[in-house]
């Protein structure tokens, strides 16, 4: 195991599953279908980053909603993207095996995420695999998301690391932002963003499409074996 990282952040969507064309879909129907705002796909998907509260104030501004009604918005947001995602629940290729091995080797590991909590536990209740965790960072737990670096600060600090001690694994601009944010490292996985996208930040280490990439095994693990069992 390379000694230079004690801790390894991850972002959920997009990074640990490969979901965000779900998201996607479920913030389409709710922002254009239900709310009528003049977004076409493309925009969606550029707009839909953060807390989903953000998401909503940045496109409708201050006035629009009530909490109560973004809260139900959030939901109903939530409630379509579970419905739609479930049948497809499974990890990233790789994943399993390599959260074993970083497991097996000591490392601490948090999930840092700008889902609600009810997302967080779909995910890692529906593939059994919380007892990886030491800290679990939601919307829910900051009071403001990615690109603000606080929801990867509060992992490590639950994690009682030090930021330079965690690498983030990130699958968007904006989180790989916040971890620069963070002054964290981090190998963006190229599940919905290409590797282009990212030329403006010099903290991404590594560019991966799954778990199994030689470059993920170099660097972390110096072997050469790949994580599949
Ligand atoms: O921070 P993560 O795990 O990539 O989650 C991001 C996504 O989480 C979803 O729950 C939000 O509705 C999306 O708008 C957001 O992009």
């Amino acid at each position: 195991m390379n000694n230079t990282f004690k801790a390894f952040l991850f972002d959920l969507n997009g990074t640990m599953i490969d979901d965000m064309e779900y998201h996607t879909q479920a913030w389409y129907q709710v922002l254009t279908g239900q709310l009528g705002a003049s977004l076409d796909y493309a925009e969606v998907k550029k707009e839909m980053y953060g807390k989903n509260a953000e998401v909503l104030l940045r496109i409708f501004g201050p006035n629009r909603f009530s909490p109560e009604e973004i809260e139900y918005l959030s939901v109903e947001k939530e409630k379509q993207y579970q419905a739609a995602f479930k049948p497809h629940l499974k990890l990233i290729e790789g994943l399993d095996a390599f959260l074993e091995q970083a497991h097996q080797a000591g490392i601490k590991m948090a999930i840092c995420s700008a889902a609600i909590t009810a997302n967080i536990d779909f995910v890692i209740d529906g593939l059994g695999i919380r007892h990886y965790f030491g800290a679990i960072v939601s919307a829910d737990d900051v009071t403001t998301s990615k690109p603000h670096p606080e929801t990867f600060l509060k992992g490590a600090e639950l994690l009682g690391m030090a930021p330079e001690a965690c690498i983030v694994f990130e699958d968007a601009p904006k989180g790989v932002e916040a971890a620069a944010n963070a002054g964290m490292n981090a190998v963006v996985l190229t599940t919905m963003h290409a590797r282009e996208e990212f030329a403006a930040y010099t903290n991404s280490i590594c560019f991966a499409p799954n778990y199994n990439d030689p470059a993920l095994r170099t660097i972390f693990f110096k072997m050469p074996q790949t994580f599949n069992r």
